[in-house]
């Protein structure tokens, strides 16, 4: 058996894994990275549009500070997410942006004086500051009060993922590419490390660590059409959730970006409506403000793919061979602009539609684009279940998105998940030692070397090509934008029968080194049981809450379902998870349940609520008016953060006594 030591082992060099082996290196333990790819080709290098974080420099973000972020993260996850690590994050993200700036990120700067921009399909011209030339810039993004999403362009995720890991070559840090992880080591209590795969030998090694990070990103693949790349494909979590242990949390919480362009569902980022750019139906008419009077276009993502789905129902979708869809008009913007901002936008309508998104409107429709669900961790980022287990970025249910997250907040929450956990997992390195019978390592070994062996040597038949097309069908068809019982059911039973066909599986190809149909075969298995907590989830959840929208129970319901979703799969002969559930607690809250100010306006309230606001006026009352913002906050929600983490952040508006006269202005 082949066995690697290290202290700190990551799975996954996406931009997460990346920013947490830097961190437990920057303490000098010995770091390990596992990747399916070279890291630069990690799925985070498709971001366009940018991340959010409070900075406050450009005009429009002018006000915007920690409190207005997390506000705008918790409405947008619909009261879902866990309020302490939203809070944890809208600190800390100001910091990241800052310090990628000093890994050589190139963001986007302010120009102080005057810019023409287009805001609500008008042209407006915006005055920059002298006071803010030079300074980190930012657009506006879905979901948001302030313009906060900061930006390189298009290819902010390019950009931050080139940084990041050229921090992590300068550092040494080694990634062992053409890998895959396929089970966790573990004994029940504590994990130990990882069985991985070479892709190119077909070798099988126990990766032994202290502690081993989860960063595989989403499970978005399970479905048929997806904005995300073929390998987002859910095997970190299939991991967890087969130690029998681990719990996966809220997976039925799956996001449909309005702006996929159809039919190849490549996304054409969020940053063109951000920039001005308007959804048209077949007449040509802009139908969002019908809607959405107040965000119109820029409402969270999942207002308005329901919004652009009600639509093409009602008939006024575009007819085409793939079926009805919207458009997306960005010409208003001007070529400039589009050839500046909005380059791979230009590029993939180019490329993929063969159009000019400067003269032509761009076919789109909702396509499934992101995993609010997956491993469960506690604020620190570790598995509640098992020790040593830490999970991040998409991969998590760290749980800052509840049902719902805002666009620019996954970039970020990447980053500054990475920046906070890492502390973490450092310390747990510090702070623990390399306890492991190898005969445990060995018996891992043993059961996915048999697995193999049953794959290439039994008399199975089935093919793993096949299973995973009708699972992909089978989610897209019965687990999409709208929901209800009959087709979830009916997306269950049928995932169990392909579930239980999966145990017959067979090769054509027997070759044990580079097979991808091997690969293929191993990974349908997984993805099949991940796809089955995402629809049992989604079956079980009888309310409608950000994503997850139920055609049959519309109301987001907090009296009965203000919780997460935990599912777990302890026999594993089974074929389903088992679910429980986590009640989030309204008397902790800073920002109890209310309207998200966007969408309908139809919640049935959680009895503690009217207690809590109570409760928070009191305090704030008690306090007075000299108090601090700070202060509000320490006194409603105190959260922990590693102690090099918690100093204040520093804005411009805090420096300038009186902003320069034409620092708000603004002129149509
Ligand atoms: C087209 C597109 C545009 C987007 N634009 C934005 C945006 O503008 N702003 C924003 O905030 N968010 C955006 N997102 C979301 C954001 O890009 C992702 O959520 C984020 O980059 C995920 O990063 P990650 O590090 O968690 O995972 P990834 O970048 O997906 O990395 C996963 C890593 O895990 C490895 N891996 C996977 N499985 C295994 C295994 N079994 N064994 C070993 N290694 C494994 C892979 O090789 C890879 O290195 C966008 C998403 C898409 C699809």
């Amino acid at each position: 058996m082949k066995l690697i030591y290290t202290d700190s082992l990551v799975v996954g060099a996406g931009l997460a894994g990346l920013r947490v082996a830097i961190a437990s290196k920057e303490r000098g333990l010995d770091t390990l990275v596992l990747s399916l790819i070279p890291a630069k080709r990690s799925h985070s290098a498709a971001a366009q549009g940018g991340m959010q974080a409070s900075l406050g420099n450009a005009v429009k973000g002018m006000g915007d500070d920690e409190d207005v972020h997390f506000q705008d993260t918790v409405k947008g996850s619909d009261w879902g997410c866990d309020q302490d690590v939203a809070r944890m994050f809208a600190h800390c993200a100001p910091k990241a942006v800052r310090e990628l700036a000093t890994w050589g990120v190139p963001w986007s700067r302010v120009s102080a004086g005057p810019r023409d921009v287009i805001v609500n399909a008008q042209k407006v011209t915006l005055h920059e500051a002298q006071e803010a030339h030079g300074l980190i810039n930012a657009r506006d993004f879905g979901g948001t009060k302030k313009w906060r999403t900061c930006y390189t362009a298009d290819g902010t995720g390019h950009s931050l993922l080139y940084a990041m890991d050229n921090k992590a070559i300068s550092m040494d840090i080694p990634v062992h590419e053409r890998i895959e992880a396929l089970a966790l080591i573990h004994d029940g209590k504590r994990c130990h490390g990882v069985i991985a795969r070479c892709l190119i030998t077909g070798e099988l090694r126990a990766y032994v660590a202290k502690s081993t990070t989860i960063a595989t990103g989403g499970y978005g693949r399970i479905y048929e059409v997806s904005t995300n790349a073929i390998i987002c494909e859910g095997i970190g979590q299939a991991l967890a959730l087969e130690t029998g242990v681990a719990t996966l949390g809220n997976m039925e919480a799956v996001q449909f970006h309005p702006t996929a362009i159809v039919p190849v569902g490549i996304l054409t980022t969020e940053g063109c409506r951000g920039d001005g750019g308007l959804l048209r139906d077949k007449d040509g008419y802009r139908f969002m403000p019908d809607y959405e009077s107040d965000k119109k276009e820029l409402a969270s993502r999942d207002v308005v793919s329901r919004r652009m789905t009600e639509h093409i129902r009602k008939g006024k979708g575009v007819d085409s061979p793939y079926g009805p869809h919207l458009w997306l008009d960005i010409t208003l913007l001007g070529r400039k602009h589009i050839e500046t901002n909005l380059r791979e936008v230009q590029e993939i309508c180019e490329n993929f539609l063969g159009i000019d998104p400067a003269k032509d409107w761009i076919p789109v429709r909702p396509t499934q684009h992101y995993s609010m669900g997956g491993i469960r961790t506690n604020a620190t980022g570790e598995s509640p279940q098992l020790k040593g287990l830490f999970s991040v970025g998409e991969a998590a249910c760290w749980d800052m998105h509840g049902f719902n997250r805002l666009g620019g907040n996954s970039l970020a929450e990447t980053v500054v998940g990475g920046m906070i956990i890492g502390k973490y997992v450092a310390d747990f390195c510090e702070n623990n030692s390399l306890e492991i019978d190898t005969q445990l390592a060995e018996r891992f070994m043993q059961q996915v070397q048999s697995e193999i062996d049953l794959l290439i040597e039994g008399d199975g038949h089935e093919s793993a090509f096949a299973l995973k097309r009708e699972m992909q069908r089978i989610m897209m068809d019965y687990v999409g934008i709208f929901r209800n019982g009959p087709e979830l059911d009916k997306a269950v039973a049928e995932l169990k029968v392909l579930l239980e066909r999966s145990r017959k599986l067979g090769l054509k190809c027997k070759k044990r080194h580079a097979n991808p149909e091997l690969v293929e075969a191993l990974r349908v298995k997984r993805m099949l049981k991940v796809a089955l907590t995402v629809a049992c989830g989604a079956a079980a959840r009888t309310e409608s809450r950000g994503a997850h929208a139920r055609e049959d129970f519309p109301q987001r319901n907090d009296r009965d379902w203000l919780n997460r979703t935990l599912a777990s799969w302890p026999d594993a002969d089974a074929l389903e998870p088992v679910l429980n559930y986590e009640a989030l607690d309204v008397m902790k809250m800073e920002l109890p349940p209310g309207y998200r100010g966007y969408g309908i306006n139809n919640a049935i309230v959680h009895p503690d609520t009217e207690k809590r606001e109570q409760q928070i006026a009191n305090i704030l009352a008690e306090l007075g008016e000299d108090a601090d913002r700070y202060q509000r906050q320490r006194a409603l929600m105190p959260f922990e953060l590693p102690e090099s983490l918690q100093p204040n952040n520093e804005r411009l508006s805090d420096t300038l006594k009186s902003p320069s006269a034409n620092a708000l202005g603004e002129k149509s």
